[in-house]
């Protein structure tokens, strides 16, 4: 199992953001961004697709071979790892920790499978959880159309997913240390920052 970095992983704890599609994760975490242009990072995730032009090894993602894509999952080297359209994907540990040696906090933007993965790893240190919540799944819908990203199809299906996960979070089993609604824009802001900044601000 390949070590963990716990004193950077400590003074600098990675924050997960989940939450439906359409509650407002990326509106939220590009305010956070911009207000914080320093104290953030992404961490550069693995997959086995192979590289668009344009796209470059370790930094869009670290493109790695089926065969030594597994070789880390059997190591328990990925925090989460999923499989999408036949190619699989992962957040590593190391990627997670270079963010926190570089001084910076890791934001970890999952969705609820890869939340339980996390929650659950065998070694990685239990980062803050944070689940961004719609008001209710009529604003949702309304979000999701109109932002005009999806077809008919992908929005019923991102609506049902939304009350999986909106039923998860309110479950025992989640591991959430905070639920923040996001009605008003600059209200919900508010809690996310307080939640992930606190008094380091
Ligand atoms: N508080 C709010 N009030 C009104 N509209 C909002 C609010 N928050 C976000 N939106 C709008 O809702 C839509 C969905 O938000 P966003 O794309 O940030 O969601 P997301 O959680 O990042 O979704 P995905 O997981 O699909 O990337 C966007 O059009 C955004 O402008």
């Amino acid at each position: 199992m390949p070590p963990v970095d716990t004193e950077a992983l400590k003074a600098h704890v990675p924050i997960v953001i989940s939450g439906p599609s359409g509650s407002g994760k990326s509106t939220i975490l590009k305010k956070l961004f911009e207000e914080y242009p320093d104290k953030f990072g992404f961490s550069v995730s693995h997959t086995t697709r192979s590289p668009r032009t344009g796209e470059e090894n370790g930094r869009e993602y670290h493109f790695v071979s089926k065969d030594d894509f597994l070789k880390l999952v059997d190591e328990k080297g990925f925090i989460e790892h999923a499989q999408f359209g036949g190619n699989h994907y992962g957040t590593s540990i190391k990627a997670v920790e270079e963010i926190a040696e570089k001084g910076r906090i890791c934001i970890l933007d999952i969705e609820m499978e890869g939340v339980k993965q996390v929650a659950n790893h065998p070694t990685f240190p239990r980062p803050r959880f944070l689940f961004l919540s719609p008001p209710d799944m009529e604003i949702l819908e309304q979000r999701l159309r109109s932002r005009a990203t999806d077809k008919e199809e992908a929005i019923v299906k991102r609506l049902n997913q939304a009350k999986v996960e909106i039923e998860f979070a309110k479950s025992g089993d989640a591991p959430h240390d905070k639920i923040v609604v996001n009605d008003d824009l600059e209200k919900a802001y508010k809690e996310v920052r307080e939640f992930i900044v606190g008094n380091d601000a």
